[in-house]
């Protein structure tokens, strides 16, 4: 399927954000451990959420988490230690995902776990049972997913967890999320340099409301930084929010877009010009990297970037797709190294009649869907996959004033 898209003349709107999926997603696990009864509010209605759902609803030991890396992650360390025998599996990209950090570091604590296809990847069979737990070392290069893993079965193993951090830590706001939330849940842990210390203990169940994802609200931003007459009021996102990804905030007053707390959320405005070149480190924002790339080029703002190593084992190698796409729309992005994306503004020819492909990657269509305001239209393949972390990110065009023609 093709999605057409024409941008309205200008942005005046409200939007109601899809809840965080990184908070849903824990959330939904650290319930599981606290046996919590109580209803969560606002949970994400994203596929990334809905495939943890379903495998806490299912009679089946066989659980499909499609694309999602946190469901894929987050379910090995819990099956590992649940009695039973448990299959996960996932798309045909997430069987290509490492997750052999996280499963030599749950067999190095007695974890039984057999890869069912290639070495290193999903899918898995796990024979689950009670873990003693003890000291572990873990690399924090390839994926922090691996560290809130544990992290999160830590105290129910007998013997708690030290967790010791090897290499750098990249994405690290998201141990930090898990750490936030369970203490929430009543867990006391020590985290000290690349060391966490989590005893053995009871999680408490308690309420939990889910705030409005940030790294979702980057879209509207990129629209704001791109249209000439524009306001937005984004819902549900907090100022102190627990989510890295709120970093967008002072980011974007430097590409002209400026932020306004209000009770439910921001309002957002155009204020001032770019800045005349953007440098910026994405090890901490993995997940914005794509909406930065998009949003320079745009704007004809050239930027330097690093730390986008861990964007390569994503939904898709994020590297090659936005070199590929950006250069079908007129921009030429090179990799200095395999740590730093640039554009130094030069320009290729707008490719006639560019179709923009989406690899199976929800931040790649709504990064790129903004150059419909750019160009005055843009057709975009297979735009449902947007449904990973913001289902309604169409119709929220829609509302905003898109036209958008199925073709
Ligand atoms: O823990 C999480 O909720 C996430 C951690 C990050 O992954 P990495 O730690 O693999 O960079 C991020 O890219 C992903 O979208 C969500
Ligand atoms: C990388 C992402 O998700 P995950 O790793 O959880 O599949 C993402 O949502 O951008």
């Amino acid at each position: 399927m093709q999605y057409k898209i024409y941008p309205p003349e200008k942005l005046k709107t409200t939007i109601e954000l899809p809840a965080s999926k990184s908070i849903s997603n824990r959330v939904l696990i650290l319930n599981a451990l606290s046996l919590n009864t109580n209803p969560v509010e606002n949970l994400s209605d994203c596929e990334d959420t809905q495939v943890i759902i379903d495998a806490f609803n299912s009679d089946s030991n066989v659980f499909d988490v499609k694309g999602a890396g946190t469901a894929m992650r987050f379910l090995t360390a819990f099956l590992a230690g649940m009695d039973g025998e448990w299959i996960v599996q996932g798309s045909k990209r997430m069987h290509e995902r490492p997750i052999y950090p996280l499963v030599d570091t749950l067999k190095a604590i007695g974890a039984d776990i057999e890869y069912l296809k290639n070495e290193g990847c999903p899918p898995l069979k796990i024979r689950g049972k009670r873990l003693q737990g003890g000291e572990v070392y873990v690399s924090g290069s390839v994926s922090s997913q691996f560290i809130s893993a544990l992290m999160m079965v830590a105290p129910t193993m007998e013997n708690g967890l030290i967790i010791n951090i090897r290499d750098e830590i990249i994405s690290k706001p998201y141990i930090s999320l898990t750490a936030k939330l369970m203490e929430e849940y009543g867990i006391h842990l020590k985290w000290e340099g690349n060391r966490i210390k989590i005893k053995p203990q009871s999680y408490k169940p308690v309420s939990f409301k889910v705030e409005s994802d940030w790294s979702a609200a980057s879209y509207w931003y990129e629209m704001v930084a791109l249209c000439p007459d524009a306001e937005i009021t984004l819902l549900g996102l907090k100022e102190n929010s627990y989510q890295g990804d709120a970093n967008l905030v002072s980011l974007f007053k430097d590409l002209g877009v400026s932020t306004e707390f209000v009770s439910n959320g921001v309002v957002i405005r155009k204020a001032g010009k770019p800045i005349k070149k953007f440098f910026h480190n994405f090890i901490y924002e993995p997940d914005l990297a794509q909406t930065f790339a998009a949003t320079c080029c745009f704007l004809h703002v050239p930027f330097i970037f690093s730390g986008v190593q861990s964007l390569r084992i994503k939904e898709t190698d994020r590297i090659e797709a936005l070199k590929t796409e950006l250069k079908k729309l007129g921009f030429v992005l090179r990799e200095t190294d395999s740590e730093m994306l640039e554009w130094d503004g030069e320009r290729c020819f707008v490719e006639e009649n560019a179709v923009m492909d989406t690899y199976d990657d929800h931040r790649m269509a709504m990064s790129l869907s903004s150059a419909a305001i750019l160009f005055k239209s843009l057709t975009m393949n297979d735009p449902h996959v947007v449904s990973k972390s913001y289902p309604n990110f169409w119709d929220d065009l829609r509302k905003a004033g898109f036209r958008i023609e199925e073709v």
